[in-house]
C-alpha cells in the first residue's frame, strides 16, 4: 500500500463513520485522484478534475460534499425548509441515479443519533412530475440534490425552492454538460445559484472543452490531472479490428459465441439501430443456431422511458450469466458496472472523447477489461494514427470469421425482413439514421460519406434495396445497381405485407386508392386512343408526313427566296452606285463642283 494514498493522510480527520463506510466498501486506499481532490474540494477550493475512466472521481466529490454539510450544519442551521446545500448535475438519468446510490451507500453508515443527511434524485420519469419532486423536497428536506440538467432547471424554478444556501456545485462529465446540447440549461441553472459557492468540474476528458470551463463561474480553480501513460487506464486493453461493413454483425456474433467474457456493452450508432438489431438478434437466438442461447441480451437507449431504462440496467447489472447490453452513447459515460469486461463498438463514436468514455466502461478500478472497435476496412484505418495523437494507443486484433458465408447470413436476415413489412420499414429507417449519423463525425476527413460502402452497409441492415436519399444520390455511383436494387431477385413490394392486420389493411386501402388514380388516368388515355378510328389514325400519320414535307419545301423555297433577294439587293446596290458614279462623272464633265462621293453611298 502506498503510504501517500492512505486515508489517514488526508490533511483533516475523516469522520469515524465515514472511515467505517470506506472500509466496508473495500476501499483500502485512496485512488490518486481522491488523494489529490478530496482535501482541496473539502477545503474551499474550486477544482477542475481530469482523471482516467474508473479512477474513482465520484467518491472524490461525494466525500467533500458530505464533510462540508456536516461541518456547516454543526455551525449554523441555515438548511431550513426549501433550502439545500449541494447540487450535483450529470448528463444522464442512469448516471444521476448511480451517483445518488453512492451517496446512499455512505449514508447507510451514518450514525442514527445525528441530524440526518439526505439526498434527492431529480430525473424525469413518467411516474413523477417536477411538482411531485418539489413536494418530496419540502417534506424530506434533503441537503443534496442530484439530477439531469433539464429536470434540475425545472425544479429550481419553483418559487418554493430556495437556491441561496447552495454552497457546492458539481458538474460530473463537465465537458458533456458544457457542450451545445446541455449548455443552455446549465447556464440557466448557474444563473440561479449564488456566486459564493464551491464548484467542481469532473471528467476523464475535461481538456476537450478548453476555456469553456470558465463559463461556470470558477474562482481560482485548482486543476487536478491524473493520467497514466495512455489516456486510458493501464488495466484496459484497447483494440481495433478491420471488417467489411456487411460482416460487422457476423463478427459481433462470433465474439458473442466464441469469446470468454462476463458482461459486454456493445455500442450501436443510433437508438433505432439498437431496437432493430436487438429484434433481429433475438430472432437469431430463438430460431437459429447463430447465437448462443445462453447469452442474455438487453437493449437500452435514450428513446425508452426512464423506468424501463433503469430496470434494464438493473437487470443487466444483476444477471449472473454471460450478458450483452446493446446500447448507444446514452450509456457511454460514467456507468460503473464492475463485471463489464468487454466493450464492443460497431462503429467509432462521432465525437472522439466519447471513444475513451465508451472504452472506459470496462477496465475500471484496476480490473482487467478489453475494448474492441470495428473499423471499416480500406476506409477508416486513418483513425488509428488520429487516436495516437490524442494519446490513445490501440492495437490491432484479428478475429476469425464465423462459419456461415456472409451471403448466406444476409439471406437469413433478408428472409426475416420479408416476414413483416414493418421490419423492412424499421431497417430502412435505421440505415438512413446511420448515414445521417455518419455525416456528423467530427473527424470528417476520415469518416467520409463518399468513401462509404453503401451496398455493404445496406446488406448489414438486411436491406435488398438502397433507400432514396440525397447522400446516396450524391456519393453512390454504380451503374450495375438499377433503381436501388442490390439483389438480383426483386421483391414484389406491392405484395410485401405487414404482419399487423390493421396496418396491412390501411396499406391495402392506400394501395387501392393509388390504383384507382392510376386506373383513372389510364382509362382516360385509353379512351382517347380508342375513340379514334384506325383510318383516322392512318390519316393523322399521313397528314403529319405531308405537313412535314410541305414544311420542308416551304423552308427550301423561303431560303431560295432569301438568297435571291440577297443577290438582288447586292446587284441593286452595285447598280445604284455605278449609276450614281456615272451620273457624277457626267455632272463632273458638265460642272466643276463634285456633288457626290463613294461615302454618300
Ligand atoms: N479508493 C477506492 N478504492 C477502490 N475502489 C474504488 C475507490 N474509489 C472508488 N472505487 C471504485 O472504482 C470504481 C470507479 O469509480 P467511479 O465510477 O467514481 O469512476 P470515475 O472516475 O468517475 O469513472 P468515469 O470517468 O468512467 O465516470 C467504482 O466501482 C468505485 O466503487
Amino acid at each position: 500500500m502506498s503510504e501517500s494514498l492512505s486515508w489517514d493522510n488526508i490533511d483533516y480527520p475523516l469522520q469515524p463513520w465515514m472511515k467505517n463506510a470506506i472500509e466496508v466498501m473495500g476501499f483500502d486506499t485512496m485512488t490518486p485522484v481522491q488523494a489529490s481532490t478530496v482535501p482541496l474540494f473539502a477545503r474551499n477550493k474550486d477544482v477542475v478534475v481530469e482523471s482516467v475512466t474508473g479512477s474513482g472521481k465520484t467518491v472524490a466529490f461525494v466525500i467533500p460534499i458530505i464533510e462540508k454539510i456536516i461541518a456547516e450544519e454543526a455551525n449554523t442551521s441555515k438548511f431550513k425548509k426549501g433550502n439545500f446545500h449541494s447540487l450535483v448535475i450529470a448528463p444522464t438519468r442512469e448516471l444521476s441515479t448511480q451517483i445518488n446510490d453512492v451517496f446512499h451507500t455512505f449514508f447507510q453508515h451514518y450514525p442514527e443519533d445525528q441530524p440526518p443527511i439526505k439526498c434527492q434524485l431529480l430525473v424525469g420519469t413518467h411516474q413523477k412530475s417536477v411538482r411531485d419532486d418539489v413536494a418530496t423536497f419540502l417534506e424530506d428536506k434533503p441537503q443534496i440534490l442530484v439530477g439531469t440538467p433539464g429536470r434540475v432547471l425545472d425544479f429550481l424554478q419553483f418559487p418554493s425552492v430556495k437556491t441561496s444556501s447552495c454552497g457546492m456545485l458539481v458538474l460530473d462529465e463537465a465537458d458533456r454538460l458544457l457542450d451545445m446540447s446541455f449548455m443552455g440549461d446549465v447556464q440557466r441553472i448557474l444563473n440561479l445559484l449564488p456566486k459564493q459557492r464551491r464548484t467542481g468540474l469532473f471528467s476523464a476528458t475535461i481538456s476537450s472543452i478548453g476555456d469553456l470551463i470558465f463559463k461556470t463561474g470558477l474562482r481560482n480553480p485548482v486543476k487536478v490531472t491524473v493520467k497514466s501513460k495512455n489516456a486510458s487506464p493501464s488495466s484496459l486493453g484497447l483494440y481495433y479490428t478491420l471488417v467489411e461493413p456487411q460482416e460487422k454483425l457476423q463478427q459481433f456474433l462470433n465474439i458473442m459465441n466464441n469469446y470468454k467474457f462476463k458482461k459486454c456493452i456493445a455500442y450501436f450508432p443510433t437508438c433505432i439501430s439498437v431496437t432493430y438489431f436487438y429484434a433481429f438478434l433475438k430472432y437469431i437466438q430463438n430460431e437459429t443456431s447463430h447465437l448462443d442461447s445462453e447469452v442474455e441480451l438487453y437493449s437500452l437507449h435514450g428513446k425508452l422511458q426512464t423506468t424501463s431504462r433503469l430496470k434494464t440496467l438493473e437487470k443487466f447489472t444483476e444477471t449472473l450469466g454471460k450478458s450483452v447490453l446493446l446500447t448507444t452513447d446514452v450509456a457511454a459515460r460514467g456507468l460503473d458496472i464492475s463485471e463489464v469486461d468487454l466493450v464492443l463498438q460497431l462503429d467509432p463514436p462521432t465525437d472522439t472523447s466519447v471513444f475513451l468514455h465508451r472504452c472506459g466502461r470496462t477496465g475500471r478500478a484496476n480490473r482487467v477489461g478489453k475494448a474492441i472497435a470495428f473499423l471499416n476496412v480500406g476506409r477508416e484505418e486513418d483513425y488509428i494514427p488520429f487516436l495516437e495523437v490524442k494519446d490513445i494507443h490501440i492495437e490491432e486484433m484479428s478475429l476469425k470469421r464465423d462459419g456461415i458465408p456472409r451471403e448466406d447470413f444476409y439471406c437469413v436476415f433478408k428472409n426475416w425482413l420479408l416476414k413483416d413489412r414493418a421490419r423492412f420499414d424499421l431497417g430502412v429507417r435505421s440505415f438512413v439514421a446511420y448515414i445521417k449519423h455518419y455525416s456528423n463525425h467530427s473527424a470528417s476527413s476520415i469518416f467520409r460519406l463518399q468513401s462509404l460502402d453503401y451496398v455493404g452497409l445496406a446488406k448489414l441492415y438486411g436491406l435488398f434495396r438502397l433507400p432514396k436519399m440525397p447522400e446516396i444520390t450524391k456519393h453512390f455511383k454504380d451503374n450495375s445497381v438499377k433503381d436501388g436494387w442490390i439483389t438480383e431477385d426483386r421483391v414484389d413490394l406491392d405484395n410485401f405485407a405487414y404482419k399487423d392486420k390493421k396496418k396491412e389493411s390501411v396499406r391495402q386501402s392506400e394501395l387501392r386508392n393509388i390504383q384507382k388514380i392510376h386506373d383513372k388516368k389510364k382509362l382516360k388515355f385509353e379512351l382517347k386512343k380508342k375513340n379514334m378510328a384506325w383510318s383516322d389514325k392512318a390519316e393523322t400519320k399521313e397528314s403529319k408526313l405531308e405537313r412535314k414535307a410541305k414544311l420542308a419545301l416551304k423552308r427550301k423555297a423561303l431560303e431560295e427566296q432569301i438568297q435571291k433577294d440577297q443577290e438582288n439587293v447586292e446587284n441593286e446596290v452595285e447598280q445604284d452606285w455605278k449609276s450614281v458614279i456615272l451620273q457624277n462623272k457626267k455632272r463632273k464633265g458638265n460642272s466643276s463642283g463634285i456633288q457626290g462621293s463613294f461615302d454618300d453611298l
